[in-house]
């Protein structure tokens, strides 16, 4: 059943002041699109960057509905994967933009998933001094998460997303029909981020997704608007309340900085997808919090069973048969962007639905979980 079955597609608006921009969540949205960003357009042009793999499932509508609302438009597609998110890939985004006459005008268009998103954001940001762009995400995961609330970034060698700007977009189109050819494990990847939202402040969510996952992750149609509605409407509360990541909005980092330093030994490429390491890292970061006494033993195995349960994984993957080295991955950590004063501030859980931030790790208990989690692969 496509999403368009339902009710028309639903607005969520992020309050941002001057910076303010709706979020549309609906099926067949990709038909619509020149029509819906026409409100928010400087000059009939677009810029639409995709990438290998979505470009001959998706931009064919995208471009037939710029076409239809008279909006001229250029593409660029870049490879798909982790490793596109770089230095080289950004400078022949910008070196194609500016090739095709780019002005400040033209609305750049990201269509793809997170690396899209990011990289595209981040060029818009930087492009004649930053130009407007458009969201439209394809992944669940950049649909429920990073494409919403202007975070933007690549990779470099010392880490995940260290070089990169706050750029909010000025629309996010949630197509949420492009799921339907998403494979089954970009699904669940993107899902780990699902689980997160219920993590942080919402026990209640946290239950539902108990009961509905398995039925949204095998393609309710219902189940996945509504999870994409609420993790969305959690995504803007914690950007309008604090942008730049000053403190709360540091919450939805929850898992990232255990699955940023296993991202980074992986090598950003298929061994592990992001959200698959954020599943293993909001495990890991329950896990300490229930060391340190901090959140009962209980809520880490519901947290384990239900990611095991929908099918994401639990321990951090072998390299080549090879366990991971516990002390390589503390040592990435020193490179998280939430490092204050040689301190890392973790996201910790004082159980399910309760995540605070702590700066008073213990080293030697942290070297344990990690250890334990590399023990176990
Ligand atoms: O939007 C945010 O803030 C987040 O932290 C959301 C994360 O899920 C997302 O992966 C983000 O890109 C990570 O940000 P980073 O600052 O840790 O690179």
């Amino acid at each position: 059943m496509s999403d368009a079955a339902l009710d028309p597609a639903e607005t969520l608006r992020v309050e941002l002041g001057d910076r303010s921009y709706d979020i549309a969540v609906g099926g067949g949205l990709l038909a619509e699109a020149g029509a819906r960003m026409a409100p928010v357009l400087r000059q009939k042009r677009a810029f639409v960057v995709t990438d290998a793999t979505v470009a001959p499932l998706h931009l064919g509508r995208l471009t037939a509905s710029l076409d239809a609302a008279g909006i001229r438009h250029d593409t660029h597609i870049l490879p798909a994967g982790e490793a596109t998110k770089s230095f080289a890939h950004l400078e022949s985004l910008l070196d194609a933009m500016l090739a095709a006459k780019c002005e400040r005008g033209t609305m750049i268009v990201a269509l793809g998933g997170g690396v899209i998103g990011d990289i595209t954001g981040f060029a818009a940001s930087v492009l004649l001094r930053g130009v407007d762009f458009v969201q439209v995400p394809t992944t669940l995961l950049s649909q429920v998460d990073s494409s919403v609330g202007g975070k933007t970034g690549i990779n470099t060698r010392h880490g995940k997303n260290l070089v990169g700007t706050f750029h909010q977009p000025r629309l996010v189109l949630i197509d949420t029909d492009t799921l339907t050819t998403l494979p089954r494990r970009e699904l669940l990847a993107g899902y780990a981020e699902v689980v997160k939202y219920g993590l942080i402040d919402s026990p209640g969510f946290f239950a539902w997704l108990e009961e509905t996952g398995a039925a949204l992750i095998d393609g309710d149609t219902a189940a996945r608007r509504r999870a994409i509605l609420t993790s969305c409407a959690a995504k803007a509360r914690v950007v309008q309340a604090d942008e730049r990541e000053g403190g709360v909005r540091a919450l939805l980092n929850l898992g990232h900085t255990f699955g940023h330093a296993l991202e980074a030994e992986c090598g950003y490429g298929e061994t592990l997808l992001h959200g698959e390491a954020v599943a293993v890292g909001m495990l890991m970061a329950f896990e300490l919090s229930a060391r340190m006494g901090l959140a009962p033993a209980a809520d880490v195995e519901r947290l384990r069973a239900h990611l095991a349960a929908v099918g994401l994984p639990v321990v951090p993957p072998r390299l080549e048969g090879r366990r991971m080295d516990a002390d390589i991955l503390v040592s990435h950590m020193a490179s998280d962007k939430k490092v204050a004063d040689g301190k890392v501030t973790f996201v910790l859980a004082h159980g399910i639905g309760r995540a605070f931030l702590c700066r008073d790790v213990d080293p030697a208990v942290l070297r344990g979980v990690v250890a334990d989690f590399v023990a176990a692969s």
